[in-house]
Protein backbone atom coordinates (compact mmCIF):
# COMPACT_ATOMS: atom_id res chain seq x y z
CA UNK A 1 0.00 0.00 0.00
CA UNK A 2 1.20 3.10 -0.44
CA UNK A 3 2.86 5.39 2.16
CA UNK A 4 0.43 8.10 1.14
CA UNK A 5 -2.62 6.66 1.66
CA UNK A 6 -2.95 7.72 5.74
CA UNK A 7 -6.86 8.71 5.17
CA UNK A 8 -9.77 6.41 6.33
CA UNK A 9 -12.57 7.48 4.13
CA UNK A 10 -15.73 7.14 3.80
CA UNK A 11 -18.02 7.07 0.92
CA UNK A 12 -21.83 6.11 -0.86
CA UNK A 13 -25.19 6.98 -1.39
CA UNK A 14 -27.16 8.78 1.05
CA UNK A 15 -28.59 6.71 3.58
CA UNK A 16 -26.19 3.89 3.36
CA UNK A 17 -24.76 4.85 7.15
CA UNK A 18 -21.95 7.07 6.34
CA UNK A 19 -21.68 9.47 9.42
CA UNK A 20 -23.83 6.69 11.40
CA UNK A 21 -20.69 4.65 10.87
CA UNK A 22 -18.05 6.89 11.19
CA UNK A 23 -19.59 7.99 14.62
CA UNK A 24 -18.69 4.23 15.87
CA UNK A 25 -16.23 3.59 13.66
CA UNK A 26 -13.65 6.96 15.44
CA UNK A 27 -14.45 5.05 18.85
CA UNK A 28 -12.77 2.13 17.65
CA UNK A 29 -9.79 3.51 15.75
CA UNK A 30 -7.00 5.82 16.64
CA UNK A 31 -7.94 8.08 14.07
CA UNK A 32 -9.31 11.80 14.32
CA UNK A 33 -13.05 11.96 12.60
CA UNK A 34 -13.94 14.72 10.59
CA UNK A 35 -17.87 14.73 8.42
CA UNK A 36 -17.32 16.84 5.27
CA UNK A 37 -21.01 18.00 5.67
CA UNK A 38 -20.79 18.39 9.29
CA UNK A 39 -17.38 20.93 8.26
CA UNK A 40 -19.17 22.59 5.98
CA UNK A 41 -22.38 23.51 7.93
CA UNK A 42 -20.10 25.13 10.79
CA UNK A 43 -18.03 26.73 7.59
CA UNK A 44 -21.73 27.61 6.40
CA UNK A 45 -23.42 28.75 9.55
CA UNK A 46 -26.40 26.85 8.16
CA UNK A 47 -27.71 23.51 7.16
CA UNK A 48 -26.42 22.04 3.92
CA UNK A 49 -30.22 22.14 2.74
CA UNK A 50 -30.08 26.06 4.06
CA UNK A 51 -26.75 26.34 1.99
CA UNK A 52 -28.55 24.56 -1.39
CA UNK A 53 -31.44 26.88 -0.69
CA UNK A 54 -29.11 30.07 -0.57
CA UNK A 55 -26.52 29.21 -2.99
CA UNK A 56 -27.24 26.37 -5.16
CA UNK A 57 -25.37 22.99 -5.64
CA UNK A 58 -22.97 24.13 -8.19
CA UNK A 59 -21.78 26.63 -4.88
CA UNK A 60 -21.67 23.94 -2.30
CA UNK A 61 -19.81 21.18 -4.83
CA UNK A 62 -16.89 23.76 -4.89
CA UNK A 63 -16.92 24.18 -1.30
CA UNK A 64 -16.78 20.56 -0.93
CA UNK A 65 -13.82 19.99 -3.17
CA UNK A 66 -11.96 22.92 -1.59
CA UNK A 67 -12.11 21.25 1.79
CA UNK A 68 -11.51 17.67 0.68
CA UNK A 69 -9.03 18.96 -0.99
CA UNK A 70 -7.27 20.73 2.45
CA UNK A 71 -8.44 18.01 5.30
CA UNK A 72 -7.13 15.20 2.62
CA UNK A 73 -3.40 17.46 2.98
CA UNK A 74 -3.38 17.01 6.69
CA UNK A 75 -2.78 14.82 9.13
CA UNK A 76 -4.44 11.44 9.20
CA UNK A 77 -8.27 11.25 9.75
CA UNK A 78 -11.12 8.76 9.53
CA UNK A 79 -12.88 10.59 6.51
CA UNK A 80 -16.70 10.19 6.03
CA UNK A 81 -18.08 12.26 3.17
CA UNK A 82 -21.59 13.20 1.61
CA UNK A 83 -22.93 11.11 -1.23
CA UNK A 84 -21.95 13.33 -3.73
CA UNK A 85 -18.48 13.77 -3.43
CA UNK A 86 -17.47 11.57 -6.41
CA UNK A 87 -19.42 13.26 -8.71
CA UNK A 88 -15.96 14.91 -9.75
CA UNK A 89 -13.47 13.11 -11.05
CA UNK A 90 -10.92 15.61 -9.24
CA UNK A 91 -12.34 14.24 -5.97
CA UNK A 92 -12.35 10.66 -6.86
CA UNK A 93 -8.86 10.83 -8.17
CA UNK A 94 -8.04 12.68 -4.49
CA UNK A 95 -9.52 10.11 -2.56
CA UNK A 96 -8.04 7.33 -4.02
CA UNK A 97 -4.57 8.91 -4.21
CA UNK A 98 -4.83 9.87 -0.62
CA UNK A 99 -6.50 7.03 1.24
CA UNK A 100 -8.50 3.81 2.01
CA UNK A 101 -11.96 4.34 0.43
CA UNK A 102 -14.79 2.04 1.97
CA UNK A 103 -17.85 2.24 0.23
CA UNK A 104 -20.90 1.40 1.84
CA UNK A 105 -23.72 0.18 -0.04
CA UNK A 106 -27.43 0.17 0.40
CA UNK A 107 -30.80 -1.84 -2.12
CA UNK A 108 -32.58 1.48 -2.75
CA UNK A 109 -35.66 0.04 -0.52
CA UNK A 110 -33.77 0.09 2.44
CA UNK A 111 -32.28 3.62 2.01
CA UNK A 112 -35.78 4.49 0.83
CA UNK A 113 -36.88 3.31 4.52
CA UNK A 114 -34.21 4.76 6.35
CA UNK A 115 -34.38 8.27 4.89
CA UNK A 116 -37.91 8.33 5.42
CA UNK A 117 -37.98 10.57 8.65
CA UNK A 118 -34.57 12.54 7.80
CA UNK A 119 -35.25 13.34 3.50
CA UNK A 120 -35.74 17.28 4.73
CA UNK A 121 -32.22 17.16 5.63
CA UNK A 122 -31.26 16.33 2.32
CA UNK A 123 -32.34 19.23 -0.48
CA UNK A 124 -31.50 16.36 -3.98
CA UNK A 125 -34.38 14.07 -1.87
CA UNK A 126 -37.07 17.21 -2.06
CA UNK A 127 -40.47 15.82 -4.00
CA UNK A 128 -41.39 12.11 -4.38
CA UNK A 129 -38.68 10.22 -2.29
CA UNK A 130 -38.93 6.59 -4.03
CA UNK A 131 -38.31 8.27 -7.35
CA UNK A 132 -35.02 10.61 -6.35
CA UNK A 133 -33.56 7.67 -4.58
CA UNK A 134 -33.71 5.45 -7.74
CA UNK A 135 -32.75 8.41 -10.03
CA UNK A 136 -29.92 9.09 -8.30
CA UNK A 137 -28.81 5.79 -7.75
CA UNK A 138 -29.24 5.41 -11.42
CA UNK A 139 -26.96 8.72 -12.36
CA UNK A 140 -24.46 7.71 -9.88
CA UNK A 141 -23.64 3.88 -11.25
CA UNK A 142 -20.17 2.77 -11.16
CA UNK A 143 -19.29 6.15 -9.22
CA UNK A 144 -18.42 4.91 -5.95
CA UNK A 145 -16.86 1.51 -7.92
CA UNK A 146 -13.13 2.74 -7.03
CA UNK A 147 -13.39 2.25 -3.51
CA UNK A 148 -11.00 -0.51 -2.17
CA UNK A 149 -14.04 -2.47 0.13
CA UNK A 150 -17.44 -2.25 -0.78
CA UNK A 151 -19.70 -2.98 2.51
CA UNK A 152 -23.42 -3.69 1.62
CA UNK A 153 -25.01 -2.69 4.98
CA UNK A 154 -28.63 -4.10 3.80
CA UNK A 155 -30.17 -5.72 6.64
CA UNK A 156 -26.69 -5.11 8.53
CA UNK A 157 -26.45 -3.51 12.41
CA UNK A 158 -24.31 -0.46 12.36
CA UNK A 159 -22.06 -2.92 14.75
CA UNK A 160 -21.85 -5.11 12.05
CA UNK A 161 -20.25 -3.16 9.48
CA UNK A 162 -18.12 -0.72 12.03
CA UNK A 163 -16.52 -4.31 12.85
CA UNK A 164 -16.14 -5.08 9.00
CA UNK A 165 -14.48 -1.99 8.51
CA UNK A 166 -12.48 -2.17 11.34
CA UNK A 167 -10.76 -5.78 10.51
CA UNK A 168 -10.38 -4.16 6.80
CA UNK A 169 -8.22 -0.83 7.91
CA UNK A 170 -5.87 -3.27 10.68
CA UNK A 171 -5.03 -5.50 7.74
CA UNK A 172 -4.52 -3.04 5.40
CA UNK A 173 -2.15 -0.92 8.28
CA UNK A 174 -0.17 -4.16 8.89
CA UNK A 175 0.57 -4.83 5.25
CA UNK A 176 2.00 -0.93 4.96
CA UNK A 177 3.90 -1.53 8.05
CA UNK A 178 5.58 -4.66 6.77
CA UNK A 179 6.29 -3.24 3.41
CA UNK A 180 7.87 -0.35 5.73
CA UNK A 181 10.11 -2.60 7.97
N1 LIG B 1 -26.73 -0.30 9.21
C1 LIG B 1 -27.81 0.45 9.44
N2 LIG B 1 -28.99 -0.15 9.71
C2 LIG B 1 -30.09 0.57 9.91
N3 LIG B 1 -30.16 1.94 9.88
C3 LIG B 1 -29.03 2.58 9.63
C4 LIG B 1 -27.80 1.89 9.40
N4 LIG B 1 -26.84 2.81 9.16
C5 LIG B 1 -27.46 4.02 9.25
N5 LIG B 1 -28.77 3.88 9.54
C6 LIG B 1 -29.76 4.97 9.70
O1 LIG B 1 -29.95 5.54 8.40
C7 LIG B 1 -30.11 6.94 8.50
C8 LIG B 1 -29.08 7.64 7.62
O2 LIG B 1 -27.78 7.42 8.15
P1 LIG B 1 -26.59 8.42 7.89
O3 LIG B 1 -25.48 7.99 8.76
O4 LIG B 1 -27.03 9.84 8.01
O5 LIG B 1 -26.25 8.12 6.35
P2 LIG B 1 -25.34 8.93 5.34
O6 LIG B 1 -24.38 9.75 6.12
O7 LIG B 1 -24.68 7.87 4.52
O8 LIG B 1 -26.32 9.74 4.53
C9 LIG B 1 -29.99 7.28 9.99
O9 LIG B 1 -31.30 7.38 10.52
C10 LIG B 1 -29.27 6.10 10.58
O10 LIG B 1 -29.61 5.87 11.93
O1 LIG C 1 -25.56 12.68 -2.25
C1 LIG C 1 -25.53 13.93 -2.24
O2 LIG C 1 -25.43 14.62 -3.28
C2 LIG C 1 -25.60 14.64 -0.92
C3 LIG C 1 -25.45 13.89 0.23
C4 LIG C 1 -25.56 14.48 1.57
O3 LIG C 1 -24.73 13.76 2.50
P1 LIG C 1 -25.05 12.25 3.01
O4 LIG C 1 -24.59 11.31 1.92
O5 LIG C 1 -24.26 12.11 4.24
O6 LIG C 1 -26.51 12.15 3.23
C5 LIG C 1 -25.14 15.96 1.54
O7 LIG C 1 -23.76 16.08 1.25
C6 LIG C 1 -25.93 16.71 0.50
O8 LIG C 1 -27.28 16.70 0.89
C7 LIG C 1 -25.77 16.11 -0.91
MG1 LIG D 1 -23.79 11.80 6.14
Amino acid sequence: MNQEKSHLILIGMMGTGKTTVGRELSKKLKLEWKDTDQELEARFGCTIAEYFARAGEAAFRQEETRLLKMLLNGSPLLLTTGGGIVLKEENREMMREKGVVVQLFAEPEEIIRRLGRAADERPLLQGELHTKVYAIMKEREGLYDFADLTVDTTGRSVDGVVQEIVSFWEKAFKRRFHRLS
